[in-house]
């Protein structure tokens, strides 16, 4: 009987572009990849029906005993995102006790909406996950939207000129002069125990397609022009320098950071140590 392949959840959005390319050209041999949005692939990691995936930096945070991080790759952000957005009727400053729909892709943004419009605004408001359209961004009981990924990224392009639109990774910086880090790899404690030798194949795999796909960044660019309701500029310049895929020391300076922020506001029980594979 062969091994079976290690089961490894891919987050099908433009911000890992590059790891898609590399994954196409090559680099999933060997693996078997599930592609999904960061709800299900976080769902599906802590379920055992994934081995390792990338997945919300705040899933890490509730369940760091089941969990190793990777070391190397992260989605990041040095301030604006472009792709993680609340659109709101009013001002974010006149937001108080008003319903906020929450996309039902996400996770790490809706801890990074609650801890910004609680510390940065003092507004407590109700909160609503449900799925969202990009063509009726805020539903009709909600005063605001937030939504993350390739929809926020249109809308970040395309939201009506009526409503007010806050970019979340600036909102973070404005607030804590600080990196922001929204998705880690990671991997099961199971799975980076028992089966170490997969654990640096999958590593290896993800590193090794990265590479490829930032050294053929304008390829990678132009095969989704077709598919993606996205412009060659749009997409280098989000991908040219907007997001980040190093988790150096200043990108964990700003992910232990959010978790300290996440624990003060009762979104975690509290700041996990950080616990990488292979340590
Ligand atoms: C930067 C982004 O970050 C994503 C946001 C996530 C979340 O909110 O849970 C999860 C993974 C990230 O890839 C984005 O949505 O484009």
């Amino acid at each position: 009987m062969p091994e079976p392949l290690p089961r490894v959840g891919h987050i099908d959005f433009l911000n890992v572009l590059p790891l898609a390319y590399g994954y196409a050209h090559g680099g999933a041999d060997g693996l078997a990849i599930e592609r999904g949005v960061p709800a299900v692939l976080n769902s599906d990691l802590i379920a055992g029906r994934l081995d390792v995936s990338n997945v919300s930096s705040i899933l890490y945070a509730r369940h760091a005993d089941k969990l190793r991080i990777l070391r190397g790759p992260c989605v990041s952000t040095d301030g604006a995102v472009e792709s993680i957005l609340l659109l709101s009727r009013k001002p974010i400053e006149e937001i108080e006790d008003d319903r906020i729909a929450l996309t039902a892709k996400s996770a790490t943004s809706h801890a990074l909406l609650k801890i910004i419009l609680r510390s940065g605004y003092g507004a407590v408001p109700t909160y609503n996950v449900q799925s969202l359209s990009v063509e009726h961004p805020i539903p009709e009981d909600a005063t605001a939207a937030l939504f993350i990924g390739d929809d926020a990224l249109y809308l970040y392009h395309h939201a009506s000129p009526s409503l007010y639109v806050y970019d979340l990774g600036a909102e973070w910086k404005k607030l804590t002069g600080k990196k922001m880090v929204y998705a880690l790899w990671v991997a099961s404690r199971r799975f980076a125990e028992q089966d170490a030798a997969a654990l640096t194949r999958v590593s290896r795999a993800v590193r090794e397609s990265f590479a490829y796909g930032l050294a053929h960044k304008d390829a990678a660019i132009r095969s989704v022009l077709g598919e993606k309701p996205f412009t060659y500029e749009e997409l280098d310049h989000y991908l040219g320098g907007v997001i980040h895929w190093d988790l150096t020391e200043e990108y964990l300076d700003g992910l232990r950071t959010f978790y300290e922020l996440a624990a003060r506001t009762g979104l975690i029980e509290k700041a996990p140590e950080l616990v990488f594979a292979g340590a």
